[in-house]
C-alpha cells in the first residue's frame, strides 16, 4: 500500500497511484473493515483525485472512485437493490448548510414547505433488511448502490431488527448495523479469547463482523432504520413511525433521535445539540443527516448519481484519526495501579488535539500486539479519554520496536505484583504507591482476616481518605464504614472482624505489615523466634539471619523495612493488637516439648473433623505451633504424611517411601493442644 499523498497531484503517475491507494482502501473499507488510512486521509486523497480530474479529463480513469458509491471498490454481490442505495452528500459549516438549503430550493423553486429532519449519522454500515410477511427474510448490504452482497447469516445476531413483526407485513427497512460502545468492549473480548486481533474501532468492526461468515463465536450488533421502501406515508417521518410501530428500532429513542425543523437556522441548532451530546452517545456518529421531510419535495429535488439532492449529512469533527504511537509511559495511580499510558504523534480528534490515549492494562498491549512506531487509529469513547485499540501492521516499516515493560515500580523501585490483569506496586507496603495492594494483602484471610472489607471497599476508604495506612483500619468508626460499604449490616461484619483481628497472634500481625522478602511462613518463623514485636524491632540484620528459612542476603532489606513501618506499628500497638506469639521459642531458652518437634509434615487432601474449613496455610501454621516444620512435597526428609479426602500421589508417593501416614484424625489428636 502505497502512503497517502499529501500534495497536489501533479504527474499522471501520481494520479494513477492514487486512484490504487484509494480502491485499495475503499476495498478494505467496505469489507473487511481494516483500511490503513482514516477518513481524513482519504478524504484528501479523493479530493486530491477529483481535482487533478477536473485539469486533466483525458487521463480520468474508468475505475476512479469520483462519483461512486462506495469508490466504486466496495464488495458488490449479486442481490439487486428495489431502489438504489446512495450516498450523502456533505456540508462542514453553517455556511455550506445555508448554501445546501439553497440549492434545495433551487430545485424546488421555492424554499422547503415541509421542513427538514435531522437525525444522527450513525457511523457503522448500511444495510437494507427485508420482510416478507412479517418474517425477516433476507440481509443486503449497500455494495455499489445497485448490487449488494447478501449477508443474512447475520440474521439474529443484530439487536433491533426483529425476526419476526407483530403484522404480517412485506416492506424493506433500511438502515445502520453497528457496534455500541458496550459491544464493541464484548467483541474485543470474545476475539482475544479465540486469539483473533482486536477491532481496532467498532466502525471496522462493525463492517467485518457483518461479512464475516463460518465464526467459531457469534459478534452481537444493532441496528437502527432511517429509511424505508414499501411502507406508506407522506413524510419521512411518518413513516419512520410506521417503521417503529412494525417493531423494528429506529433512533427515536435516542437522546439524538429525528426532529423536524422549520428553518435551516433550527436545524444548524439541533447539529450543535448533537454534536454536544455525541460523547455521552452509546454509540459512534459521525455527522447528522438532514432530510427535506415531505416525500412529494424528495421528489421533485430528485437525485444525482452518488446521491439524493434533498438530504445532506453535515459531518461532526472526525472521531477517528490516525497517528504515530510514540512510546509508552508507565504511571503508579494513588491505589498502587501501574498503569500504561500511550504517548502520541498530537492528532486532532473530535475537535481536540489529542496527545495521550489510554492503554488500560499490559495485556491489552500484549493482546493488540501494538508496538512503538506503529500507526494507530485514535478514537473517543463515550468517555473524553481518548483510546487506541490495534496497530494498523499493513503500514508497519519495519523499525517498530517491542514496548518494553516495567521490571520495578516507576515511582518507589519496588517489587510489582503482576498476577492480575492491572499490574500492581507491591514494594511500598503500609502506605505510599502501594497501599491499595498493601491494604488488601494486610486484611486476607491468612493476615488479619477482615475478609467483609473487600477491594471495592478499600478503594473507597483510601479515596476518601479515611486510610492511609493498615493502622489507620483499627481507627474506623461504623459510620465511616457504613458510608464506605454502604450497608450497615455490611458495616457490622466488619467492626466484628476488626475487634477480632486484635486477637490475632504476632506471625498474623506482622505478616499483614507486608515486609519485603517475607510471607506466611517466614512471618511464622521470625513470630515464633523472636516471641514479641519489640524483640523483632530490636533485632538488626544480623539476628533475623539467625532465623530458621530466611536467607541472610535478604535480611538486611527486611531490617530497614521492619524500621520503616515503625510508626505504623506503634499505631497498631496503640490500638490492642496481640503482640506476642503464643506458641514462641525465643532463642537461648528450651521451650516445652512439642508434639511435633523435629517432624516433617506434609498435609494432602481435603481437611475434615476437627480440621474442617482450614485452608493450606491454616495448617502450615497449625504444624508450625506444635513444632513441626510443613513442606509442600514428600522426600526422605518427609516423616508425617497427613492424608485427608481425596489424597492421591502424595499418599502413594509417602507409602512407597514407607513414610507414616496419619488420617486427619489421628493427626487432630496428635496436635490437639494446639487446636484453637
Ligand atoms: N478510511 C478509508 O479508507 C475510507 C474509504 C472510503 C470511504 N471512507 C469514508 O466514508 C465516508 C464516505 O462513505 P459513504 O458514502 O459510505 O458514506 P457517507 O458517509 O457519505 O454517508 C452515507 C451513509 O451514511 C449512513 N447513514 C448513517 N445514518 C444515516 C441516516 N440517518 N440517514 C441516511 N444515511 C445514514 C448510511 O450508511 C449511508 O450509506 C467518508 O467519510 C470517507 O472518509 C473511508
Ligand atoms: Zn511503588
Amino acid at each position: 500500500m502505497t502512503t497517502v499523498i499529501a500534495d497536489p497531484l501533479v504527474s499522471r503517475e501520481d494520479y494513477r497511484s492514487a486512484v490504487d491507494t484509494a480502491l485499495q482502501a475503499c476495498a478494505a473499507y467496505y469489507g473487511d473493515g481494516t483500511s490503513p488510512i482514516d477518513d481524513a486521509a482519504y478524504d484528501l486523497l479523493a479530493a486530491r483525485i477529483r481535482d487533478y480530474e477536473a485539469g486533466h479529463p483525458e487521463d480520468v480513469r474508468e475505475d476512479s472512485p469520483t462519483g461512486k458509491v462506495g469508490g466504486g471498490a466496495a464488495p458488490t454481490g449479486d442481490v439487486a437493490h428495489t431502489v438504489p442505495m446512495l450516498s450523502l452528500d456533505n456540508v462542514f459549516s453553517p455556511e455550506e448548510l445555508a448554501k445546501w438549503d439553497a440549492s434545495v430550493a433551487r430545485r424546488l423553486g421555492e424554499p422547503v414547505q415541509g421542513g427538514y429532519v435531522t437525525e444522527p449519522k450513525l457511523d457503522g454500515a448500511a444495510i437494507a433488511a427485508r420482510y416478507v410477511d412479517g418474517r425477516l427474510t433476507q440481509l443486503v448490504t449497500r455494495g455499489d448502490g445497485s448490487f449488494g452482497e447478501d449477508v443474512s447469516h447475520a440474521i439474529g445476531s443484530i439487536v433491533g431488527l426483529p425476526l419476526e413483526l407483530d403484522s404480517a407485513a412485506t416492506f424493506e427497512v433500511r438502515g445502520e448495523v453497528l457496534l455500541t460502545r458496550e459491544q464493541f468492549e464484548a467483541a474485543n473480548a470474545i476475539r482475544t479469547a479465540h486469539g483473533a486481533k482486536v477491532f481496532s474501532n467498532p466502525r471496522n468492526g462493525t463492517a467485518g463482523t457483518l461479512r464475516a461468515k463460518d465464526r467459531p463465536y457469534v459478534i452481537e450488533t444493532t441496528f437502527y432504520a432511517y429509511g424505508v421502501v414499501g411502507l406508506p406515508g407522506d413524510t419521512h417521518t411518518e413513516m419512520m413511525a410506521a417503521v417503529a410501530t412494525a417493531g423494528v428500532q429506529t433512533t427515536a429513542a435516542t437522546p439524538v433521535g429525528p426532529r423536524v425543523c422549520a428553518t435551516v437556522e433550527e436545524v444548524q441548532r439541533r447539529v450543535d445539540e448533537i454534536a454536544a451530546l455525541r460523547a455521552e452517545l452509546p454509540f459512534g456518529i459521525d455527522g447528522v443527516v438532514i432530510k427535506a421531510d415531505a416525500v412529494a419535495e424528495q421528489e421533485r429535488a430528485g437525485f444525482a448519481t452518488r446521491h439524493p439532492h434533498w438530504a445532506t449529512a453535515y459531518k461532526l469533527a472526525a472521531a477517528v484519526r490516525q497517528s504515530k504511537l510514540l512510546a509508552v509511559e508507565w504511571n503508579v495511580g494513588r491505589t498502587g495501579v501501574i498503569a500504561p499510558r500511550a504517548v502520541l504523534e498530537p492528532v486532532e480528534v473530535d475537535g481536540s488535539v489529542v496527545r495521550y490515549a489510554t492503554l488500560h492494562n499490559p495485556k491489552f498491549i500484549r493482546d493488540s500486539g501494538m508496538m512503538i512506531g506503529d500507526t494507530v487509529m485514535v478514537w473517543k469513547a463515550g468517555d473524553i479519554i481518548p483510546r487506541i485499540e490495534a496497530p494498523v501492521v499493513e503500514l508497519r516499516t519495519g523499525d517498530e520496536t517491542p514496548v518494553v515493560f516495567p521490571e520495578s515500580c516507576p515511582t518507589c523501585g519496588g517489587e510489582i505484583d503482576t498476577s492480575g490483569e492491572r499490574w500492581e506496586c507491591a514494594g511500598g507496603a503500609g502506605g505510599g504507591c502501594g497501599l491499595l495492594a498493601a491494604l488488601r494483602y494486610a486484611v486476607g484471610r491468612d493476615q488479619l482476616d477482615i475478609d467483609g472489607l473487600g477491594v471495592t471497599y478499600l478503594e473507597a476508604l483510601v479515596e476518601g481518605g479515611a486510610v492511609s495506612d493498615v493502622a489507620d483500619l483499627f481507627g474506623l468508626t461504623r459510620g465511616q464504614l457504613v458510608d464506605a460499604t454502604r450497608s450497615e449490616k455490611r458495616a457490622d461484619t466488619v467492626v466484628a472482624q476488626i475487634e477480632a483481628a486484635k486477637t490475632k497472634p504476632l506471625n498474623r500481625v506482622f505478616c499483614a505489615l507486608g515486609i519485603v522478602r517475607t510471607g506466611r511462613t517466614l512471618s511464622r518463623e521470625i513470630a515464633r523466634h523472636f516471641g514479641t514485636m519489640d524483640a523483632i524491632r530490636a533485632a538488626d540484620a544480623d539476628a533475623l539471619a539467625a532465623v530458621h528459612k530466611l536467607p541472610a542476603a535478604n535480611a538486611p532489606k527486611i531490617a530497614a523495612h521492619i524500621a520503616a513501618m515503625g510508626p505504623v506499628v506503634d499505631k497498631l500497638v496503640a490500638s490492642g493488637l496481640t503482640m506476642t506469639e503464643p506458641s514462641a521459642a525465643p532463642a537461648g531458652t528450651p521451650g516445652v516439648a512439642k508434639p511435633l518437634d523435629g517432624e516433617v509434615v506434609v498435609i494432602t487432601g481435603g481437611m475434615n473433623g476437627l480440621l474442617a474449613g482450614r485452608n493450606r496455610n491454616e495448617m502450615n501454621e497449625l504444624v508450625s505451633n506444635a513444632g513441626g516444620t510443613s513442606s509442600g512435597s514428600v522426600s526422605k526428609k518427609t516423616t508425617i504424611l497427613v492424608a485427608g479426602t481425596g489424597a492421591g500421589s502424595k499418599l502413594a508417593k509417602a507409602q512407597e517411601l514407607g513414610t507414616r501416614v496419619l488420617t486427619e484424625q489421628e493427626f487432630a489428636d496428635l496436635v490437639a493442644d494446639h487446636l484453637v
